[in-house]
């Protein structure tokens, strides 16, 4: 079956429905009207009837997107998928949608979180001879590395019996597999958190923006610093840090000469002067913390901000609205030329990651 104005979008799962009712808003916004089904754990269909779905993705454009980890165009769906030939009916779904390629890559995924050994073990063998029967066939480009500017062919797999045939272009997709990072715990840093705010950076900042943004000799701010897994990232790259927490700090990160500590109320607490960053990992209440850093941002007491935000249960998406909204209100009146972005990272769980720094707009 051909599929047109088809959008798959990934997020975590159990948070389909936020991700789903994010594109309808943001859709709706550029003139895209849809509905969303949703398909496995962490996939989403995002359906335009009558419309394509590139113009609609570009006008939207991934990095405004807070639960959409990364989404691909809908090619087409093969369903059901032959036990004895699943190569062939792959082959024949593309021709059936028109799609020659040629792509750079081949990627086969299965829903996020799966359990069951039994499909991911069957993607990671599958592939090898799917690549090779697409190269065969002028599908697949002959580099098999393949080359980063091409599109990619996405094949998501439900279960054994379907495949989900769908388009990724570089230009609008995540410049990361399923839309993470992928990053290792680095062996001094006092805490997991660390790797929150390093996914943080990966997927707010280009390469270019993070050594623009983060620079040797900066200043920052860390409320809710203990034991320093914030503070390590920002001393890394050759920050100057006022950690705030009434909990100890790792004493190996101290003796850097790039941190001091203050054991004060991160809500009350103010610095003497204006720093460049403001970092806020404490876990309290939404609202409270959105109030925090929008009293940081009027009084311009940073320049950016990276803060975490515990949302509720239900109505995430509307929450996430209504405080960036606030934000964007504070902002006006320091009269920053800032942008407002956040993100449910993979090391995310009930909460966001949100970034206020200046950026352009679009991806
Ligand atoms: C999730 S932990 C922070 C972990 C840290 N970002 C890291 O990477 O190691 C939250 C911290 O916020 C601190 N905290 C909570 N409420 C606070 C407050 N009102 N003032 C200062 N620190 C607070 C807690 O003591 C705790 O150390």
């Amino acid at each position: 079956m051909t599929e047109t104005g088809v959008i798959r979008a990934l997020c975590r799962p159990g948070f389909e429905a936020d991700a789903g009712q994010e594109l309808v808003s943001r859709a709706a916004e550029v003139g895209g009207y849809g509905f969303f089904v949703p398909e496995a754990a962490g996939w989403i269909r995002f359906e335009l009837p009558g419309q394509a779905a590139e113009p609609v993705m570009r006008a939207v454009s991934l990095r405004n997107l807070v639960f959409v980890r990364d989404w691909y165009s809908g090619i087409g769906v093969v369903d059901p998928l032959p036990g004895e030939d699943r190569v062939g009916a792959v082959l024949e779904g593309l021709r059936d949608a028109g799609e020659s390629g040629p792509f750079g890559r081949v990627d086969v995924h299965v829903p996020l979180g799966e359990t069951e050994e039994a499909l991911p073990r069957f993607a990671r063998k599958w592939t090898s001879p799917l690549a090779k029967a697409l190269r065969g066939a002028g599908i697949l480009q002959g580099n098999p590395d393949g080359d980063a500017g091409a599109p990619g062919l996405e094949i998501l797999l439900p279960d054994f019996s379907r495949a989900l045939l769908a388009r990724r272009d570089p230009a609008l997709s995540s410049a990361f597999h399923e839309g993470v990072p992928r990053l290792r715990m680095p062996g001094t840093a006092p805490s997991r958190s660390t790797l929150k705010l390093e996914e943080a950076l990966h997927r707010f900042f280009t390469t270019d923006e993070r050594e623009r943004l983060l620079r040797h000799g900066m200043t920052a701010v860390d409320l809710g610093a203990a034991p320093g897994g914030w503070t390590w990232q920002l001393v890394q790259r050759g920050l100057a840090v006022t950690a705030v927490d009434n909990g100890p700090m790792d004493e190996a990160l101290m003796a850097s000469g790039l941190v001091t500590h203050r054991t004060e109320d991160a809500f009350s607490w103010r610095p003497s002067h204006p720093v460049d960053w403001l970092v806020c990992d404490i876990v309290d209440r939404p609202a409270r913390v959105v109030e925090l850093m929008a009293e940081w941002l009027e009084n311009r007491l940073c320049r950016l901000a990276v803060f975490n935000l515990k949302l509720p249960m239900k109505q995430r998406w509307a929450c996430w609205q209504e405080y960036r909204a606030r934000l964007e209100e504070s902002i006006a009146a320091s009269g920053a030329d800032l942008t407002v972005r956040a993100a449910h990272l993979y090391h995310d769980r009930e909460e966001i990651t949100c970034c206020v720094a200046p950026l352009t707009r679009s991806r």
